[in-house]
């Protein structure tokens, strides 16, 4: 098999076994629906392609995905390089997304916490802030799901060992839970 071939089989058999996962992604997209709802925010960090994710999914809550509504509440903690390289220059690398969730974050808000490993310092750094305030937290996790698996309230653990794979379906599943919040929101008229 060539590399192109043997790239695409790979990653259709990780979607795949995302069928796995249909309940854990209803449950947690729920989840991420009814903070919305209640006016509460999504927060979202991760390294690397990672980074890139969480991005991607707030942009999407924030203008649009494909339905009408209003703006929602998301933040990438990725995205303000004035504030990830002052908290990594006088707090240390592992500190950059947990300070971030101790200022922006509060009860009954979200964290998406996407790391391919389960094990990236700064992002289980958060997910401890994240819990100490009360907020839930999702983790968009692959390979065995590492130290991560076992601290966050809902895991989604893409059944690969592949960094690729796993984030394809990361972003997969970050598209389904837009597609939820879409449906929530035209069908329920939220105005904010
Ligand atoms: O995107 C890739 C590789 O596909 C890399 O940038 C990758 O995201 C980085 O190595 C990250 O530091 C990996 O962190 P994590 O997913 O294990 O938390
Ligand atoms: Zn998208």
């Amino acid at each position: 098999m060539n590399a192109i071939d043997a790239q695409i089989a790979s990653h259709e058999a990780t979607v795949h076994a995302l069928k796995g996962l249909i309940p854990t992604i209803a449950a947690t997209g729920s989840a991420l629906v009814a903070t919305l709802r209640q006016g509460g925010k999504v927060l979202l960090c991760g390294n690397g392609g990672s980074a890139a994710d969480a991005q991607h999914i707030a942009a999407e809550l924030v203008g649009r995905f494909v339905r009408a509504r209003p703006g929602l509440a998301a933040i990438a903690l990725t995205t303000d390089t004035s504030a990830l390289t002052a908290i990594a220059n006088d707090f240390g690398y592992e500190q950059v997304f947990a300070r971030q969730v101790q200022a922006l974050g509060r009860s009954g808000d979200v964290l998406v916490a996407i790391s391919t490993s389960g094990n990236s310092a700064n992002v289980i750094a958060a997910v401890t802030q994240a819990q100490t305030l009360g907020m839930k937290v999702v983790g968009l996790l692959g390979g065995d799901g590492g130290a991560l698996a076992a601290r966050v309230d809902q895991a989604l653990i893409v059944p690969s060992r592949e960094t690729a794979r796993v984030q394809e379906c990361h972003i997969l599943i970050g598209h389904i839970w837009c597609q939820m919040v879409d449906e929530a929101a035209v069908s329920e008229g939220w105005t904010s």
